[in-house]
């Protein structure tokens, strides 16, 4: 029998990171840093013949090039990163991994122990 599951692997770095559109006086427009996890999700069919929807260890390699870019780095220095929320992280992970993981599900993003974002690649026309 072949069911669905989702499976996820988490990854964690350090870095430093400021929000420039937040209003005059924020916590968050002065400098800081994080210790970030991210949770990488894969979404698929368990054939009987694997037992698995995907080898965890492709989930590792994926991720590995984004990790070097952004562990120990000025995520506002990043392209694509000069406003680095947590939703336009989890955005900017999602693109640059869903070519190599097809079976992409969602990305999760935590900032903190407590603050965190799920994006699952929707996308919203600037008209409506
Ligand atoms: N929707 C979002 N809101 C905020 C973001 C974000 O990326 N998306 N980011 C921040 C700051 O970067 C901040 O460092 C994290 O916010 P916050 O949860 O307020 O941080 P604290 O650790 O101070 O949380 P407490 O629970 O109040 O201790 C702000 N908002």
């Amino acid at each position: 029998m072949t069911f669905v599951a989702e499976i996820s692997k988490k990854f964690t770095f350090e870095s430093a990171h400021r929000l420039p559109y937040v209003p005059e006086g924020h916590k968050c427009s002065r400098l800081h840093g994080h210790s970030y996890c991210v949770e990488i999700h894969v979404r698929g069919q368990v054939p009987e013949a694997t037992g698995w929807v995907q080898d965890f260890g492709d989930l590792k390699s994926a991720f590995k090039p984004l990790e070097d870019q952004l562990d120990h780095n000025y995520l506002n220095e990043i392209e694509g990163l000069d406003n680095p929320t947590s939703e336009v992280l989890a955005r900017w992970i999602w693109v640059r991994l869903k070519d190599a993981l097809p079976l992409l599900s969602a990305v999760h993003v935590w900032e903190t122990c407590t603050s965190g974002c799920i994006y699952r690649g929707e996308e919203v026309d600037a008209a409506s």
